[in-house]
């Protein structure tokens, strides 16, 4: 093989005839060619594949595989590997053929002029590497096309996508523009038809707009002019104008009476605030409340009216002589009536201060009839007979299953007392910590019942009552403040008997006719009135109550100091204590001892001045076993 640089141009000649190949090959190899030789077609063909050369010169009539042959196997190849026929003069067809079937050019044998084929060779490499250079400049085209058309396709692809965007959301606010201009159709609309005035106007009072109705008001030429005067014929700003505190960015309400047009008015004012946040506008919308202000000063004085009508009402009830089912005439009761009619028309928590016997708990119930809550429950519960260990349960009730014996569900007073009226008799009595839960009730805390975790809320007014003195248990802290300053909001002090003696005629009537077929018995004689007057009562109407019964079934009273008479038959005067045994003996034994436990326990009550500490003391029982009995036997 010969040696090549990489500028040396390679030579193929298929020729069967030597002399040609060598003369041919001399010529070139000089010329600075490198040449091989193949002596047939056969061999020709596989040095064409072996040696890959940049041109080959082709005889056309070999042995074996001629030219013709051996340009159509290579046919594929001739764009690049010029193929220059090298044919005899007389087969000039053969040279046509071989140019059809892609050689590049021929030139006739024999050689006479090497120049001549050089010049071929060279012109075949030049148009090869022409080709050559115009398939890679073609190559370069087509590359340079693609990635400027991939580029365009992307940058359609972009803009196809940034079109759609733009198309949903040009349609988007196409969408939001048309809301906002109905909208603000919608809004202008309600503002022309709106029936009161509205405006807006700067810092300085300047009016900037004015709505339809204030504009037929005031007349249309307002721009620039101020509100005070355009609105409200003032040379200052409204008093009523809350124009700083709307430039400090708050709204402000008010009702204020126009002088000019003698009505009144509700205006909300309002800032309108500007892109940056400040306020840019005062807004006012001003209603005319003239008919509204006329209805509620119209409600307001039919309220005092029907309260006036109501509280004469309420004091019909009340006779010279009486109050409902008070009996009394005396000055202090006259006070008495008074506070209890303020207490029915106030919702205010009551205290009731008195003896024992004065009628606390009947005051209470009258309270509770005439106020607002008269259809609704009276509850009484008598603070001193319930033991502690009880107090809970009874005043918040309790859940099935709470505690032993507790089978089913029971309400407490609270429950009862909803909506009604609680009557806490001797609340002196009530415990430190039951004054803190009732407080946190009544003050809207709620309560919740034992075994329950359901906080309960009831509307409840408190009526309390006690015969001590509250004060010095809040000294000694059995009493707490708080609790104390709740209920004692309206406090009503009941006279003693004593101190209204003058009442006892009207009283003895009264528990008279109040016995069954009282009005069939005979008059209550003069000297037994003055007797009783004569009396000081320490147990109070409930003493007395009881001695005009015990004088109307056994014909006798049972205090001292009764002056004699003439003119009547004394009654039996029986200051001695009752008998050992009782005079009837055909009642069953538990009756009897009830009987005798009843006239025990007066006996001691009269004899002590119903001082029940005392008596508590004498029997050896507590105290509030002694009320417990007391309330059973009525004492
Ligand atoms: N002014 C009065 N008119 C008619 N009856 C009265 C009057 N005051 C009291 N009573 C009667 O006297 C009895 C005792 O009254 P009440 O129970 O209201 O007294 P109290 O002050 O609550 O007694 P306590 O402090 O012992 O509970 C009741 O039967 C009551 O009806």
């Amino acid at each position: 093989m010969p040696a090549e640089t990489a500028q040396q141009r390679r030579v193929l000649i298929i020729d069967d005839e030597e002399i040609v190949r060598d003369s041919v090959s001399t010529y070139l190899e000089d010329s600075g060619f490198v040449v091989y030789q193949a002596g047939d077609g056969r061999d020709g063909l596989s040095r064409f594949y072996e040696v890959t050369p940049d041109v080959v010169l082709l005889d056309l009539r070999m042995p074996r595989m001629d030219g013709l042959e051996v340009l159509a196997a290579i046919a594929g190849q001739l764009d690049r590997i010029p193929v220059i026929v090298v044919t005899g003069a007389g087969v000039l067809q053969d040279a046509v053929a071989a140019l059809r079937l892609g050689a590049f050019d021929f030139v006739t044998k024999p050689i006479v002029d090497m120049a001549v084929l050089e010049h071929a060779i060279r012109r075949a490499l030049e148009h090869t590497r022409l080709l050559e250079e115009n398939r890679r400049y073609q190559a370069h085209l087509e590359d340079e096309i693609g990635s400027r058309t991939r580029d365009l396709h992307r940058r359609t692809e972009e803009l196809l996508v940034a079109n759609a965007e733009l198309t949903k959301e040009m349609a988007i606010r196409e969408k939001t523009a048309a809301a906002l201009r109905q909208s603000e159709a919608r809004l202008a609309e309600i503002v022309s038809i709106f029936e009161g005035f509205i405006y807006t106007c700067d810092s300085d009072f300047c009016l900037d707009f004015v709505n339809r109705k204030l504009a037929d008001h005031v007349g249309d030429d307002v721009a620039g002019k101020r509100c005070h005067v355009v609105l409200y014929g003032l040379d200052q700003p409204c008093p009523w104008c809350r124009h700083s505190d709307v430039f400090k960015g708050q709204a402000a309400r008010t009702e204020f009476y126009n002088e000019k047009d003698g009505r009144w008015y509700d205006a909300v004012q309002s800032p309108m605030f500007g892109s940056e946040g400040q306020v840019r506008n005062l807004q006012a919308v001003v209603l005319d409340i003239s008919d509204r202000k006329a209805t509620e000063d119209w409600l307001r004085q039919r309220e005092t009216q029907l309260s006036e009508k109501n509280r004469r009402l309420k004091s019909s009830m009340r006779t010279a002589s009486r109050f409902g089912h008070i009996i009394g005439k005396s000055r202090p009761m006259q006070e008495v009536y008074e506070n209890i009619l303020k207490a029915a028309e106030s919702n205010a928590h009551v205290i009731i201060y008195g003896q024992s016997g004065t009628g606390k708990e009947l005051v209470a119930k009258t309270i509770h009839d005439l106020s607002d809550r008269g259809s609704k429950n009276f509850v009484t519960v008598h603070c001193g007979a319930i033991p502690d260990s009880l107090i809970e349960s009874e005043f918040f009730g309790y859940r099935k299953g709470a505690f032993s014996g507790a089978d089913q569900d029971k309400p407490g007073y609270l429950d009862a007392a909803d909506g009604g009226t609680l009557f806490m008799d001797e609340v002196g009595e009530l415990n430190l910590s039951m004054q803190v839960k009732l407080l946190r009730a009544i003050e809207g805390g709620g309560y919740t019942p034992i075994g329950s975790s359901i906080v309960k809320q009831a509307d409840i007014r408190i009526v309390a009552a006690t015969n001590r003195n509250l004060r010095q248990r809040l000294e000694s802290g059995h009493f707490r403040k708080d609790f104390y300053y709740r209920i004692h909001i309206l406090p009503i002090t009941l006279p003693a008997l004593s101190s209204r003696k003058e009442d006892i005629p009207l009283l003895v009537n009264h528990f008279v006719s109040d016995f069954p077929h009282g009005d069939k018995l005979p008059v209550v004689p003069q000297r037994i009135i003055t007797a009783m007057q004569r009396y000081d009562w320490p147990g109070n109407i409930r003493e007395l109550q009881n001695s005009v019964h015990r004088y109307i079934t056994l014909g006798e009273i049972d205090f001292l100091d009764l002056p004699p008479t003439t003119d009547e038959p004394p009654p039996a005067i029986r200051p001695d204590p009752p008998p050992g045994l009782p005079d009837r003996f055909d009642q069953p034994l538990s009756q009897a001892v009830s009987n005798f436990e009843k006239q025990y326990i007066e006996h001691l009550l009269q004899e002590n001045h119903w001082h029940r500490s005392r008596v508590a003391e004498l029997l050896g029982i507590d105290r509030r076993t002694l009320f417990r009995k007391m309330k059973a036997y009525g004492l």
